[in-house]
């Protein structure tokens, strides 16, 4: 049954087997080699870096679809008790995870484990991937054969306000960077383990690779529909996770209905702004990974940047809230990220603002929402004329040729 999903999604005429925006905004950049090793048709070898919510989430998939996967946790005590009870002791605790999982750990593996893995998957937070990543470089010695890469993380380095896209090329080269591919979209992470119907964007500079990681991926319970624009999707998902905190911050104010599908309908609008002015494409943020989790994280309780937002709109100090949280709330370091991505490109974005004046300059949320209700009145939808300053840069960094 599941094979014959993928049969069908291959025969079918490619329009309607991927969303691609390449001629309506046509990316200088796309690659159509394939880049990693050829991945066997099963029971590929999976490690899946970052044993939270997300990464255990997806390891649950992958082993139910009878991959061979390796759950690395950098916990010690994460590690025994997962190979000893196939439980997870902090994150799904709940959860009994398919037998084809095992953990490692908490080392990385060493280099023959890693070259002996179809596929690496980095479902660690965006601030600590950097440091991952360079470790993990010294063990990937054949550029021409690396695993095919997948990167799930939703955020903007802070200091540097880097993509992944740029991380993974400062770390591991510019090949590596063009043939990563990136799942985004709404999917929390507990729904996953429960099999509740899902869809998600891939996407990658790489036609082969996306296709590769969609064939892993794609269940008729948890769909995948490939792109080739990387750049709107990592945008897409660490800018979702501003306005998340922002539609949070006006329920936890008590603010109701209305309020909420204004931040989420004008958060869209800055949301496309601002990838458009980089150099995506406007069309990804009407995607899965744009509009479809910006909908889910802004209205659900479920979601952690909602949640810091409810607090903090509840008057609770962010510290304690974050100190409480108990897992990662990606948007309130990107939300530096973005603060300095709209100033240097000048584009209108007062939510994200106020968002960052909230968490890093002791506004209150009443007067941030007070300031916002108070701009002057403006025209609706507006992108900005021109496009792609940082995306030409993030691509020249890559080596990447016209084709
Ligand atoms: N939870 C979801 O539903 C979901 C869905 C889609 C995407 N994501 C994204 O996936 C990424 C991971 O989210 P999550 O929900 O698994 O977070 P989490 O808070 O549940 O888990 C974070 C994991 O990162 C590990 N970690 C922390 N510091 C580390 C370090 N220095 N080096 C290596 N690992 C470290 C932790 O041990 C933990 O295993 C985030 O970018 C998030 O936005 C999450
Ligand atoms: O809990 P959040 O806010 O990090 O959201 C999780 C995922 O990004 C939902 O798609």
């Amino acid at each position: 049954m599941l094979t014959r999903v993928h049969r069908i999604n291959r025969r079918l005429p490619r329009p309607f087997r991927s969303f691609t925006n390449a001629s309506l905004f046509p990316h200088p950049f796309r690659c159509t080699m394939p880049a990693s090793k050829p991945q066997p048709a099963a029971h590929s070898k999976v490690l899946i870096l970052g044993a939270g919510n997300f990464g255990s989430c997806l390891a649950d998939h992958l082993g139910d679809s009878e991959h061979q996967v390796f759950l690395w946790s950098r916990e010690a005590s994460v590690v025994d008790y997962f190979n000893l009870y196939h439980k997870n002791l902090k994150y799904l605790t709940e959860h009994s995870f398919s037998e084809n999982v095992s953990a490692v750990g908490p080392d990385l593996p060493d280099a023959k484990f890693i070259n002996e893995m179809d596929v690496l998957l980095f479902a660690i937070p965006t601030q600590f991937l950097r440091a991952n990543l360079t470790i993990l470089n010294r063990s990937l010695k054949d550029k021409a054969k690396l695993p095919l890469l997948i990167f799930v993380n939703k955020g903007i380095e802070i200091g540097t306000d880097a993509l992944t896209l740029e991380i993974i090329a400062d770390t591991c080269g510019a090949d590596a960077a063009k043939a990563a591919t990136f799942i985004s979209g709404p999917s929390f992470a507990k729904e996953i383990v429960r099999r509740r119907p899902t869809s998600v964007s891939v996407a990658s500079f790489t036609e082969a690779e996306a296709d590769k990681t969609s064939d892993l991926f794609h269940q008729p319970h948890f769909r995948c529909y490939t792109g080739s624009d990387p750049i709107g999707i990592e945008l897409s998902g660490a800018l979702k996770n501003v306005y998340a905190i922002a539609a949070g911050m006006s329920d936890g104010l008590g603010f109701e209905n209305n309020t909420r599908a204004m931040i989420i309908t004008r958060g869209l609008a800055e949301m496309t702004c601002i990838g458009t002015a980089y150099g995506a494409s406007p069309l990804t943020f009407l995607g899965l990974a744009g509009v479809g989790d910006l909908f889910l994280t802004c209205s659900s309780s479920s979601s952690r940047n909602y949640t810091v937002g409810y607090r903090l709109g509840q008057g609770e100090s962010l510290d304690k809230i974050i100190s409480t949280l108990g897992s990662v709330a990606e948007g309130v370091s990107t939300a530096k990220g973005v603060k300095r991505i709209i100033d240097k490109l000048g584009v209108n974005a007062p939510i994200a603002e106020k968002v960052y004046e909230v968490l890093y300059c002791d506004k209150t949320t009443a007067s941030a929402v007070q300031e916002l209700m108070e701009l002057p009145s403006s025209r609706e939808l507006e992108l900005p004329p021109t496009a792609g300053g940082p995306a030409r840069q993030l691509m020249e960094k890559l080596g990447a040729v016209q084709t």
